[in-house]
């Protein structure tokens, strides 16, 4: 007969698939709060925030009163991921009060530090097809991409404005993030170098961050054409559109940030 001890974590292993069989549900949810901006409802308000001030700050053509019961429970998901804080009102009406937390700083829509735009193009549907092919990619080998959308991604990016869109902003958003740390701490590597080439450099924002810092630096952004299409002027920077497996623009140095590893992954 099994022990107590056996049975407890065969029960704790069952326990533990439920979690993983839902952890989709904490990014959906996460999603959810940035394409509603309850973080920048917060921050509007500038102080802890009740859920239907919340809900009044939502741009729904919806009556507040449908919107609180799915708000309510997204709420207690987040909070329970340390995502917004929650406490009791100290007014004595026992109304729960909502606020930011150091991680819904990095929902706000419209900081220079967001990671808004990444969290919308990773949980997007275009990006969570894929993910059902996972199987099919070990069984038969391929990209579960290509599985998904009958494409190579940079092609299907090529071919549909918005995702090539989200994908870019995606990308951008992480630009200061990285760039301020590495500007920090690389302080004598770009100071003998008077042109630098950023391969597979999105829409040219880390090479701004550089340029701005090394302004001696001649910067060229290079990346697919559809993406340099889109990306906008940046004073030191020239883009030019092209496949770097062909042939990259000549430059003192290149500069290269999570390129080699993605050629396999898509
Ligand atoms: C994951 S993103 C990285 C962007 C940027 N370096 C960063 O770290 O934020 C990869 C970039 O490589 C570009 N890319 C992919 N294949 C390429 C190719 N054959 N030639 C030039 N750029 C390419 C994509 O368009 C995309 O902008």
């Amino acid at each position: 007969m099994e022990s107590a001890d056996v049975r407890e974590d065969v029960l704790r292993g069952q326990a533990q698939v439920w979690q993983l069989m839902f952890a989709f549900a904490d990014s959906m949810a996460l999603k959810s709060a940035v394409e509603l901006r309850l973080a920048d409802i917060m921050h509007c308000h500038g102080s802890p925030i009740t859920l239907p001030q919340l809900a009044s700050g939502i741009n729904s053509s919806c009556p507040d009163v449908h919107i609180i019961p799915s708000l309510t429970r997204i709420m207690r998901m987040l909070v329970r991921k340390g995502v917004f804080a929650a406490h009791r009102s100290s007014d004595g009406s026992e109304e729960t009060m909502y606020g930011l937390t150091q991680i819904s700083k990095w929902l706000l829509r419209d900081s220079e530090m967001s990671l808004a735009p990444m969290i919308l193009f990773q949980n997007s549907q275009l990006l969570q097809a894929p993910c059902h092919h996972l199987s099919q990619c070990v069984e038969e080998g391929g990209h579960a991409f290509k599985k998904a959308h009958g494409c190579e991604m940079w092609d299907f990016a090529s071919q549909n404005s918005q995702f090539n869109n989200s994908f870019n902003k995606a990308m951008a958003c992480t630009a200061k993030i990285v760039m301020s740390t590495l500007l920090s701490h690389y302080k004598d590597g770009f100071d003998g170098i008077r042109s630098l080439v950023d391969v597979g450099g999105g829409t040219g924002e880390e090479l701004a961050e550089i340029v701005e810092f090394y302004p001696h630096i001649k910067g060229v952004n290079f990346d697919l054409p559809h993406v340099v299409a889109t990306a906008p002027v940046y004073e030191g920077v020239s883009h030019v559109g092209g496949d770097m497996l062909n042939a990259v623009p000549n430059a003192d140095a290149v500069f290269m940030k999570v390129i080699v590893l993605i050629q396999d992954l898509y």
